[in-house]
């Protein structure tokens, strides 16, 4: 390729990682075009975070409405109306849209846009074909292509649906199974059942959220079993669908037995690989690997000029870190430079009832590297909070996870109202290398959700103190909290 023949960068995708990077190189100089299949916004925007997020604030006020007699509010219990709720949904993918005004954006920044192109393919390393028979040149390329929901392979998967296809139901199914119970799955679980569907949730893994720490997964499972959820953990895999009457036959393998149930429907949310298979990768010399496009830290590909960000490398396939990866990506691809990154502290949640949030490392994993004797852990239910019975939401627990050596946060893992929220108190806390004395110093507001994170610190800066040979004797850990329970 020749100086001043087609763009200096070249993205492909007009999600988070996609428009993050194309602003960045232009920021940084560089000739850009973003080449977008659909429509600009990703995942993020038109079919994953909106969306969801505005069926969980609708579970939420459903949720609250159960209230109303406790706190003296008169009226009806609301039903839904899953028809208007999903129009609603639609209206604010495109308010978002609105707000955002990607396109209009990106090209005040300078920023050639192909959007609704069709599926950008590499022809070779430094072209790319788009629908139409158009070609694009470019010296470096950034891949933002995502992923998209797996579909497994059994008899009758067919009749089987994903989030994406939820969108358009035609109204609330009587009952759902959900496959699949990680972010997605739960989050879908937790909607379907507050709107009053019967809902099953079927894993092959041995706990619900299985990456998260093992409290979180305890914590959404028996939160979830009071709401009437049925948790099916440790399946042996799912056999085949049939249709029964009107409705569902669900096949599945529970140890050496064959199970089934009846269901209206079922969703699948049963992993996310990455879009790499349209790119034809080959002709660019991009290697990929069980579906995603690995990265180096400089987030290079086996090509030195492709490099990949967001959901497609499978690193943290999350909105803040996709963002975060577009830029590096596109600074590393407009400057030749190689600053590499690794995630260390991603704040994350899912907004289910009751929400979970966790940052760092897991309760396990700290002991894995630490040893059974380097860290510190304090777990302090919701009911401690005065915010929790002011609420009537006194379900969860924040547990802090730190090293007793350095005394700094290892992780924060968080079941309860707002978790998500709580959790960046957390993240900051650790980000700023903040030992634990000074995030329990913090006069942190009362009566909140957050100063849950203060309690937890607390409660271990007073073990620390008892097991140090200096230490001062406090007496009782956490007798000199203001905010606690006798439960
Ligand atoms: C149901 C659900 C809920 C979620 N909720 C959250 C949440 O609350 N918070 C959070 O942080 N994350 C959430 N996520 C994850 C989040 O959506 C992704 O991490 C994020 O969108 C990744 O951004 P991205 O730019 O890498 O990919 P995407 O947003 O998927 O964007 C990729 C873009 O590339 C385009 N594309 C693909 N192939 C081609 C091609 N060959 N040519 C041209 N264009 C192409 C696609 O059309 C798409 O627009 C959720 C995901 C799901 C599925
Ligand atoms: N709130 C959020 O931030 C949010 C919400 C949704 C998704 N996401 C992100 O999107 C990515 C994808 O999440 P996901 O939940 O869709 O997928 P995932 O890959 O994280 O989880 C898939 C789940 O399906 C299970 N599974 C796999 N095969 C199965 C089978 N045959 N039968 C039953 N269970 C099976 C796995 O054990 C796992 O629990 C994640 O990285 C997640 O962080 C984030």
């Amino acid at each position: 390729m020749t100086p001043g023949d087609g763009y200096g960068v070249v993205v492909i995708g007009g999600g988070p990682a996609g428009v993050t990077a194309a602003l960045r190189a232009r920021e940084l100089g560089s000739s850009v075009a973003l080449v977008e299949r659909g429509n600009l916004g990703g995942t993020c925007t038109n079919d994953g975070c909106v969306p969801t997020r505005v069926l969980a604030h609708a579970a939420r006020l459903a949720r609250d409405a159960e209230q109303f007699a406790d706190y003296g509010l008169i009226g009806e219990a609301p039903r839904v109306d899953f028809a208007r709720l999903l129009n609603r949904t639609q209206r604010i993918v495109y308010e978002v849209q609105e707000k955002k005004q990607i396109k209009a954006r990106l090209e005040s920044a300078g920023v050639r846009v192909f959007e609704r192109a069709g599926e950008a393919r590499f022809s070779d390393p430094h072209t790319l074909a788009l629908d139409g028979a158009q070609e694009l040149r470019g010296e470096k390329f950034v891949l933002c292509a995502g992923g998209r929901a797996r579909r497994i392979g059994f008899p009758g998967g067919e009749h089987a649906l994903t989030h994406s296809d939820v969108w358009t139901m035609k109204g609330l199914p009587s009952s759902v199974a959900v496959v699949g119970a990680a972010a997605t799955g739960c989050q879908l679980a937790s909607v379907f059942a507050a709107f009053g569907a019967r809902v099953r949730l079927l894993d092959v893994a041995p706990r619900i959220l299985g990456g998260e720490d093992e409290a979180v997964s305890r914590g959404v499972a028996e939160a979830f079993g009071r709401r009437g959820i049925e948790v099916l953990t440790g399946i042996g895999g799912i056999e085949r669908i049939e249709k029964a009457g009107g409705n569902l036959r669900l096949f599945y393998r529970q140890g050496d037995e064959g199970r089934e149930l009846d269901t209206e429907a079922v969703v699948l949310a049963v992993g996310w690989p990455g879009n790499v298979q349209a790119l034809n990768l080959d002709a660019a010399g991009v290697r990929a690997e069980r579906g995603y496009v690995p990265v180096d830290d400089a987030l290079r590909t086996s090509a030195p000029h492709v490099f990949a960000a967001g959901d497609v490398t499978g690193r943290m396939m999350l909105v803040q870190s996709a963002t975060y990866e577009g830029a590096l990506a596109a600074e590393n691809a407009a400057l030749g430079s190689d600053r590499g990154y690794r995630h260390a502290i991603v704040p994350h949640g899912g907004f289910t009832d009751p929400e979970y949030a966790g940052v760092g490392l897991t309760e396990d994993r700290a002991r894995e590297e630490f040893g059974e004797a380097g860290c510190a852990v304090a777990v302090v239910p919701y009911a401690d909070l005065d915010r929790g019975v002011i609420d009537g939401l006194p379900e969860g627990s924040c547990k802090l996870v730190v090293s007793r050596s350095t005394r700094r946060v290892l992780g924060a893992h968080i079941v309860g109202e707002q978790a998500v929220e709580v959790v960046q108190l957390a993240a900051a806390a650790m980000r700023a290398g903040m030992p634990v004395e000074q995030l329990a110093d913090l006069e942190l507001a009362y009566p909140t959700f957050t100063s849950i994170v203060g309690l937890a610190a607390r409660r271990i800066v007073r073990e620390l103190d008892h097991a140090s040979p200096e230490g001062r004797d406090f007496g009782h850990p956490g007798a000199a909290e203001w905010e606690h329970s006798a439960g």
